[in-house]
C-alpha cells in the first residue's frame, strides 16, 4: 500500500482562488473590500518570509493588505498602542500579530488586546472559549486547515478515533476541539504521555503538532490511517551541499507512506492551507463587522 498524497498546496490554491471570487462580488456589491494588518516585530528571517507571502496572498485575492514592521527593541506599549489604532480603523478587519515575538513582550497580554472581532488567529481567550463551547467566533488557521484536508479525502469524520500529539495553543488544543466538533473520539498526546507509539496506533487521524522533526515513525501508524503532519522544521541537509537546509515536517514521511491511507507533504501541505484559512478569516471577520451576508466558501 501507499499512501494518498494530500495536496495542501492545490487545495489552498482552490480556496484563495473561490475567496478572491467573493472578495470581487463583495466589491461590486458594497464599494468596499476587507483589509488585513499583519504586524512584525523584529527580523526573524522566518517570520519575514512567511510575513511577505501573508501580505502577497492577500493582495492577490483582492484584499487590501497593511503592514506594520517594528524594529526588535519594540516596547510592549509601543505594541499595544499600534494595536489599539488597529482596533480602531474601520479599514482593518483582521490584524494578525507575527509570533514569536521578542523577550520584552509578553505575547498573551498583546492578543488579549486585540478586538475578539478582528482577531484573523483566533487566539484571543473568547475566540478560545467559543471554539471550545461551540459558539461561533474566529476559529485558529492551523487546525482548520488540517480539517479541510481531511475532509478532502473523508467527507465524515464521525466516529473516528483521533489522536492528536501536540498540545498548544495555536495548534493541538483548538484540533482537538474542532475534531469533537465533527464527532471524532479524540485523545490529546504530548511529550509526557507514557507509550506514544502505542497510543498513536490507535489513531484512524493521526495529527502531529509538535515540532520534532521526523519524530512520528512509520511503526507508529495504523494502516490505511489518514495521518496531517502540521510540522514545518528546518533541518541541515549536507547533501544538497554545504550549508544547505530542508524543510521535514514531524512525521517520517517516506516511512509513513508504505502504512498510511493518506498523509499531507511538508512542504506543500498544512502550510499553504494555514495561509488561505487566515484569509478566510479575514473575510468572515469583514463581513461580519460590516454587515454584510458571508459567502459560502
Ligand atoms: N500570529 C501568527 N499566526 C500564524 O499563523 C503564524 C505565526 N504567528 N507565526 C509563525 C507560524 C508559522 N506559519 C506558517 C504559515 C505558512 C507556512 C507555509 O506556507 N509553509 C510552506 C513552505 C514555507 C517555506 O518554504 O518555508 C509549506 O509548508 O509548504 C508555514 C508556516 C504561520 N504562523
Ligand atoms: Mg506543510
Amino acid at each position: 500500500m501507499t499512501a494518498t498524497l494530500i495536496d495542501g498546496k492545490a487545495i489552498a490554491e482552490n480556496l484563495r482562488a473561490r475567496i478572491g471570487a467573493s472578495v470581487a462580488a463583495l466589491r461590486a456589491e458594497h464599494g468596499d473590500t476587507p483589509g488585513l494588518a499583519v504586524v512584525l516585530v523584529g527580523d526573524n528571517p522566518a517570520s519575514q518570509v512567511y510575513v511577505r507571502s501573508k501580505a502577497r496572498q492577500t493582495a492577490e485575492a483582492g484584499m487590501r493588505s497593511i503592514e506594520h514592521k517594528l524594529p526588535a527593541e519594540t516596547t510592549q506599549e509601543e505594541l499595544l498602542a499600534l494595536v489599539a489604532r488597529l482596533n480602531a480603523d474601520p479599514q482593518v478587519d483582521g490584524i494578525l500579530v507575527q509570533l514569536p515575538l521578542p523577550a520584552q513582550i509578553d505575547a498573551d497580554r498583546v492578543i488579549e488586546a486585540i478586538d475578539p472581532a478582528k482577531d484573523v488567529d483566533g487566539f484571543h481567550p473568547i475566540n478560545a472559549g467559543r471554539l471550545a463551547t461551540g459558539t461561533g467566533g474566529l476559529v485558529p488557521c492551523t487546525p482548520l486547515g488540517c480539517v479541510t484536508l481531511l475532509k478532502s479525502v473523508r467527507p465524515d469524520l464521525a466516529g473516528l478515533e483521533a489522536v492528536v500529539v501536540g498540545r498548544s495553543n495555536i495548534v493541538g488544543k483548538p484540533m482537538a476541539l474542532l475534531l469533537i466538533a465533527e464527532s471524532c473520539t479524540v485523545t490529546v498526546a504530548h511529550s509526557r504521555t507514557r507509550d506514544l507509539a502505542a497510543v498513536c496506533r490507535r489513531a484512524d487521524i493521526l495529527v502531529a503538532a509538535v515540532g520534532r522533526p521526523e519524530m512520528v515513525k512509520a511503526d507508529w501508524i495504523k494502516p490505511g490511517a489518514i495521518v496531517i503532519d502540521v510540522g514545518i522544521n528546518r533541518v541541515a541537509a549536507p547533501e544538497l551541499g554545504e550549508g544547505k537546509t530542508r524543510l521535514v515536517g514531524d512525521v517520517d514521511t517516506k516511512g509513513a507512506m508504505a502504512t498510511a491511507g493518506a498523509i499531507t507533504p511538508v512542504p506543500g501541505g498544512v502550510g499553504p492551507m494555514t495561509i488561505a484559512c487566515l484569509l478566510a478569516n479575514t473575510l468572515t471577520a469583514a463581513c461580519a463587522r460590516r454587515g454584510w451576508a458571508a459567502p459560502a466558501l
